[in-house]
């Protein structure tokens, strides 16, 4: 099958854009350009003038099977996914069980194959059961597939099991990838310690909660040479290690997600579950340190951190509501919105953080329109404006903050390896 897609426009190496054909036979990108001559082709495509981008490529999403569909499947996951524009998303291993042997993950790979929309890479653990006590086989997991190791949802307490991570990582090819919490500085914190806590009388989480990990990590990365990725990242004093930690010339890399570019502690209204994640948003100096890191390159891309729950959960108050918002469905339109727009950054840096950034960041063919990759794309509408409805969400976690919201920048149709995955029931007649 050879379909060749018209009329799109798409952005130059220089950032500016540029109207485009693009050919794919058996799922591969063969051609793109002007005028291209092929003119036997199966389908022809019509963009109607739709930016065309790349895939996008998000390497934090829980997708909570097995053991979570109440709150989420690989399935409805996936259709969010494919919506919000995203081709590969990685699959985070805080499920039950915890694919922390080779039969879980294979379990996992099994229905994945079955039911994803979009392509799925997942994580193995970093410990059995996540529980921080016993080292997973990290070499057989390497080999059954497993995209990396992290114990996300919690932080790695102890530093001699770090440092044995990172060894065993590091010798299976494979990164690290850690949330940062030190339990012994929580205190049952469920926002951000400092004005929100205080304005809502609510146990606060401390910015050092997060940031002395990631200190002690960057050193044990600097002595392993493990790749370490570090997730999530929400406070100025991590900025600052992780910048200190590239200078030196130890291999760190870090993501940064949505709501906390675009949100910080003064905008949480109410002591709802909606504005409860780990970790918490943070304050205003905090927000434009990660804008400031994420510029400069000290955190390279921009990850969701998908985390749906049910509506029962987090129609709860900050003390009962579980931890997460999520992300896959508004992601683009608001940081197109919210930093394109209002000029912080352009169209090519956003694009970059949400594609070839994070596959060269951990080596994926993935996240490029370039000839000889895999044909995952997805053509974005720039000019309407358009309220989030989190009632129309395919994923069955409805919890954000954003909802109400006017955005622009909303993907209308999403192809992965070839294959159409999901369309804006609106845009159908541009296909003939
Ligand atoms: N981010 C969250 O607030 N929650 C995540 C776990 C995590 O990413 O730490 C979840 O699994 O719900
Ligand atoms: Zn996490």
């Amino acid at each position: 099958m050879k379909i060749k897609v018209i009329n799109a426009r798409v952005l130059q190496s220089d950032g500016k854009m540029e109207s485009t054909e693009m050919v794919m036979e058996n799922g591969m990108i063969q051609e793109i350009g002007r005028n291209l001559n092929q003119t036997v082709v199966d389908r022809v495509w019509d963009a109607k003038g739709l930016f065309i981008s790349p895939g996008f490529v998000d390497v934090h999403v829980h997708l909570r099977e097995p053991g979570g569909e109440a709150k989420e499947t690989i399935e409805t996951g996936t259709q969010a996914a494919a919506k919000g524009g995203f081709t590969t998303i990685c699959a985070m291993p805080n499920t039950t069980p915890v694919p922390d042997d080779g039969q879980t993950l294979d379990e996992l790979k099994r229905r994945i194959k079955e039911t994803a929309h979009v392509r799925v890479l997942p994580y193995a653990s970093i410990t059995s059961r996540q529980v921080g006590q016993k080292l997973v086989d990290m070499e057989t997991l390497a080999d059954k597939g497993a995209f990396a190791f992290t114990d996300d949802g919690v932080g790695i307490q102890d530093a001699g099991m770090m440092l044995e991570a990172m060894k065993a990582a590091s010798s299976a090819g494979k990164a690290v990838v850690a949330h940062c919490e030190d339990n012994s500085l929580v205190h049952k914190g469920v926002c951000h310690e400092g004005d929100v806590s205080q304005r809502l009388s609510l146990p606060g989480i401390m910015s050092t909660t997060e940031s002395v990990q990631i200190a002690r990590d960057v050193l044990l990365a600097e002595q392993t040479g493990c790749h370490y990725h570090i997730c999530h990242v929400s406070t100025k004093e991590s900025v600052r290690i992780i910048r200190n930690a590239k200078k030196a010339g130890i291999h760190v890399t870090a993501e940064v997600t949505p709501h906390h570019l675009v949100l910080q502690e003064d905008d949480i209204m109410e002591d709802h579950g909606f504005y409860k994640m780990n970790p918490p948003l943070r304050s205003r100096e905090d927000q434009q340190a990660l804008l400031e890191g994420l510029k400069d390159g000290t955190i390279d891309f921009i990850a969701t951190d998908h985390a749906p729950h049910t509506e029962e959960e987090k129609q709860q108050g900050f003390l009962d509501a579980p931890f997460g918002i999520t992300g896959l469905e508004t992601a683009f339109p608001l940081l197109y919105t919210h930093l394109v727009e209002e000029g912080f950054c352009t169209l090519k840096e956003l694009v970059d953080w949400m594609t070839v950034k994070p596959a060269a960041v951990f080596h994926l063919p993935y996240g490029t329109l370039a000839p000889g990759a895999p044909a995952d794309f997805t053509l974005i509408d720039l000019t309407s404006d358009r309220a989030v409805v989190r009632e129309t969400f395919l994923s069955k976690g409805k919890n954000t903050p954003f909802n109400g919201w006017t955005l622009k920048g909303w993907p209308v149709l999403t192809v992965v390896n070839g294959n159409l995955t999901w369309e804006e029931s609106t845009h159908e007649a541009a296909r003939t």
